[in-house]
């Protein structure tokens, strides 16, 4: 069992929680916390029995952003040399499904990592925000790219070049959020979502996963043909016969994740 000092590690119904742990820097995120998220999503990623991969962060703050402190010595060829923030990639390439489940500040590298997350549950205190700008920056972990993705031009433009806040409400009305549920219920509907996810077919939720991702790197053609071509491959998969079998006998399906 690996002992973590900047996280917590739960398993729960085939779901992996991470919980981020830093309250007295409102969990920014600085190299051991990050290293320690990414060595437990590997984890998670190679247990058979984990299905979903929920992380979340305290009431006050899900991240209030990369760790300022940590990066303000840093040098241009440090930040070159290190490929600084290169290795949060490896959260977008989780190929189980990813859960955020933000309260609070989620700022800077905190909106971006709750941005690499596949489905983004927001408490009605949540508060995002790409404040970069203010500290002579801009964003680094796929802000300008995800962001403007997820809400369009004119907001993303407007969040990234003031550093404006949005509260939850406003996340969801742009799109960038799933759904916001009061803070209080937040840990319940994120586990509920994950465990709903973790409970279908894994191979099939990749492919799903991997399906709408697509939609992201390529023109609506390929898009199409490539999911054409996974659905066409789910039919390889016992799930697939469990799945329509139960649903003929009205009966649960029990999948195998095979
Ligand atoms: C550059 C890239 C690629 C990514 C980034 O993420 S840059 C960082 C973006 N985030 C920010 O700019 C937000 C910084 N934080 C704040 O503005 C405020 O902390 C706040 C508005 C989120 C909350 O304000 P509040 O007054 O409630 O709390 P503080 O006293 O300011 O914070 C408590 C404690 O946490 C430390 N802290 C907060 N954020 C960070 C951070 N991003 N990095 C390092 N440390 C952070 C803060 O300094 C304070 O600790 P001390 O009392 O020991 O100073």
């Amino acid at each position: 069992m690996t002992e973590y000092t900047t996280i917590r590690t739960e398993q729960v119904d085939r779901v992996g929680v991470i919980t981020l742990h830093r309250p007295e820097a409102l969990n920014a995120l600085n190299t051991q916390l990050m290293t320690e998220v990414l060595d437990a999503v590997t984890g998670y990623e190679r247990d058979p029995g984990i299905g979903a991969i929920l992380i979340t962060g305290s009431e006050k703050a899900f991240a209030a952003g990369a760790d300022i402190k940590e990066m303000q010595p840093q040098t241009y060829a440090d930040t070159f040399a290190g490929d600084l923030f290169a290795a949060w990639d490896q959260l977008a390439q989780a190929r189980k499904p990813t859960i955020a489940a933000v309260a609070g500040y989620a700022l800077g590298g905190g909106c971006e990592l709750a941005m690499l997350c596949d489905v983004l549950l927001a408490a009605d205190t949540a508060k995002f925000g790409q404040p970069e700008i203010k500290l002579g920056v801009i964003p680094g972990i796929g802000g300008s790219q995800r962001l403007t993705r997820a809400v369009g031009k004119a907001k993303a433009m407007e969040m990234v070049l003031t550093g404006r806040m949005i509260g939850a409400e406003e996340a969801e009305r742009a799109g960038l959020v799933s759904r916001v549920v009061p803070a209080a219920e937040l840990l319940t509907e994120a586990h509920k979502v994950a465990a709903t996810i973790a409970g279908m077919s894994l191979p099939i939720a990749m492919m799903a996963k991997e399906s709408v991702n697509r939609s992201f790197e390529t023109t609506l053609a390929e898009g199409i043909r490539f999911e054409r071509r996974i659905f066409h491959a789910t039919f390889a998969t016992a799930d697939q016969k469990e799945g329509m079998a139960a649903f003929i006998d009205k009966r649960p399906p029990e999948f195998n994740h095979s």
